[in-house]
């Protein structure tokens, strides 16, 4: 099997999704080939089949993403999102503390933009993920959670009552980071899950 996944390039943290996708498809043995691009047009939506959100602000890109006419092909892709912070914002189907950012009901969730406040704006957490089975040490900067999901949606991982980590078909959710640092258990899952319902 070839993957081809693009990250969306607008804002955020970009060249460091590319890169952790990179080291994480050339560690998978049974993927055939793999690319990973800079997705800004819409017209290649549709060549991926993984596309990671990054975290970023996501008011801006929300913008950019209707700017680049990007809505309707990310609404409708028929891959497998990899949403990050402010990824998973957008991936969203509601947002309950913001009306700028206009969600892309991706998931089945609602989210709190900026959920820990102020005084918490960046911390590390080591997290339990089902389908881990070591914690995973996790970076959240102005992190969201989500406060409820739909019956479909699978929640992996919890703060206290927040879902900082969720799948639901072929798409992942986090509230956190995974993209900084070695760790990259959490894109081989992405990647496996998706794997799993490409060969069905
Ligand atoms: N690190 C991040 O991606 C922060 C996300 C930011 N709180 C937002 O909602 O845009």
């Amino acid at each position: 099997m070839e993957i081809k996944a693009g990250v969306l390039a607008l804002q955020g943290d970009v060249s460091e999704h590319l890169d952790a996708f990179d080291r994480t498809l050339d560690s998978i043995k049974d993927i055939d080939g793999y690319e990973v691009f800079a997705l800004k047009r819409p017209e290649d939506v549709e060549s991926c089949q993984a596309i990671a959100i990054p975290g970023g602000e996501s008011t801006t890109i929300s913008r950019l993403i209707d700017r680049n006419n990007l809505r309707e092909p990310l609404k409708t892709f028929s891959g497998g999102i990899f949403a990050t912070c402010a990824g998973m914002v957008l991936s969203a189907s509601r947002i309950v503390d913001d009306d700028d950012v206009k969600p892309l009901s991706i998931m089945d969730i609602e989210v709190k933009r900026n959920a820990f406040g102020r005084q918490k704006d960046s911390f590390e957490s080591e997290i339990q993920i089902e389908g881990l089975s070591e914690p995973f040490r996790a970076v959240f900067i102005r992190a969201p959670v989500a406060v409820s999901a739909g019956p479909g949606v699978k929640v992996i991982g919890k703060i206290d009552d927040g879902i900082v980590a969720a799948m639901q078909g072929k798409n992942m959710a986090l509230a956190f980071h995974p993209e900084l640092g070695d760790d990259l258990r959490l894109h081989e899952l992405f990647i496996r899950n998706l794997a799993g319902h490409l060969r069905v």
